[in-house]
């Protein structure tokens, strides 16, 4: 009768807003779930609110476990399903920037155990999406994970949080426009599965960000509210989809490949907004809107350059002619950019 079908996971409680931290807790008592929290977190997101979190749980009556962790690699994830095996660990809670969140969500997909997503830097689209990125050798899996149960964003916490790392979240969204731009592209040529729904709402999400883009200025509150919004509608534009198309084409193949051979990858959101205004400028030519990605970028403090990246010219180049083998995801790449190429896209929109 139907030849399609779709599933839809979404977050049940996604509660943001100043001092929510302090609610952990409660949102969490809401679901009914059984057992104790095991909080992941890492060194510097313990100090900011992991410490907090777990105070919070043990008031609530609750026993709470917690692993630190130092990177986001599959050695990590293993460590923290050894404990998350645990009978008595009932779900898990990860409290840290978006290497803690995706570890979590992948430990937590391993165990069948759900887990909170409690984010304490607004820097990337993961706080909220059913989708675990971890780099493994030369490749990188964004695999299918369990998305959060509840999202617990604490405005003050994140307006607190250093700016760059705002940046790079409001930066992450801006590449929601190459994104969709690859994800159609796929479509058209590839018969690549495309949600209408999934990519209005991310490129939706995107325009709004640029719209308000005047009121994103550094210890201004209100900035971390605008920005953790824009996030959680990207990860639901995900969810919806079932993939990170949405919020991922060519701009973050690029970006993990520097992940992969920068001696100093710069942070995650702000290579994938530079790299955003190579392939806008690859999707729509000189005259097209790259010159717009990259004064948005530029509008909110982004870097806009290798130089600003902190990235070797080099290396960037490197990055485009090879980005398209990281993973099987047809983009504007397509097969590969010859060098020739890539120093002629990188030099008319400035990045080098
Ligand atoms: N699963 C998904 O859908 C998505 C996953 N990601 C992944 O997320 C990762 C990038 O996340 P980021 O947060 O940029 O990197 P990150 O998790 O490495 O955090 C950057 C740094 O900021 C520190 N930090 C976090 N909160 C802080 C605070 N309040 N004060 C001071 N320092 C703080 C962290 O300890 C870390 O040193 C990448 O691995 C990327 O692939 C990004 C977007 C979507
Ligand atoms: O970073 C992402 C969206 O912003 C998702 O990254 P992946 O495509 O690696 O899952
Ligand atoms: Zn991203």
């Amino acid at each position: 009768m139907f030849d399609k079908s779709t599933w839809i996971r979404l977050p049940r409680n996604v509660v943001v807003g100043h001092g929510v931290l302090d609610d952990a807790a409660a949102a969490v008592e809401e679901l009914r779930l059984h057992g104790d929290p095991l909080v992941v977190t890492s060194p510097t997101p313990a100090k900011v609110a992991g410490d907090r979190v777990v105070e919070g749980f043990s008031d609530a009556g609750f026993d709470p476990r917690v692993v630190r962790i130092e990177e986001a690699t599959f050695g990590a994830v293993e460590e923290v399903i050894e404990v998350a095996a645990s009978d008595d660990v009932g779900y898990l809670v990860g409290v840290g920037g978006g290497k803690v969140i995706d570890v979590t969500k992948m430990a937590g997909e391993d165990v069948g155990k759900g887990f909170v997503s409690v984010p304490t830097a607004a820097s990337h689209d993961g706080i909220v999406s059913g989708r675990a990125s971890i780099p493994e050798g030369d490749t990188r899996h964004s695999v299918a994970a369990e998305p959060p149960l509840a999202v617990v964003a604490d405005t003050e916490i994140l307006a607190d949080a250093p700016w760059e790392l705002t940046t790079a979240g409001c930066a992450d969204i801006i590449s929601n426009f190459t994104a969709v731009r690859d994800w159609e592209l796929a479509h058209r040529l590839k018969n690549v599965e495309y949600h209408e729904y999934a990519g209005a709402l991310s490129r939706m999400t995107a325009e709004m960000l640029v719209e308000n883009a005047d009121s994103i200025r550094p210890e201004l509150e209100e900035s971390a509210w605008i920005v953790t919004k824009a996030l959680v509608s990207s990860g639901v534009a995900m969810s919806i989809a079932g993939s990170s198309r949405p919020a991922s084409g060519a701009e973050h193949l690029i970006s993990h490949q520097l992940d992969r051979i920068a001696p100093e990858p710069a942070l995650h959101g702000h290579q994938v907004g530079v790299a955003s205004i190579m392939t806008e400028y690859l999707h729509s030519g000189p005259k097209g809107q790259w010159q717009d990605i990259r004064d948005a970028l530029a509008s909110i403090d982004a870097p806009t350059t290798a130089a600003e990246l902190g990235i070797d010219e080099e290396i960037v180049i490197e990055a485009l002619t090879t980005a398209h083998e990281i993973r099987d995801r047809y983009t504007i790449l397509g097969d590969g950019m010859s060098e020739a190429a890539a120093r002629e896209a990188a030099n008319v929109t400035g990045v080098i």
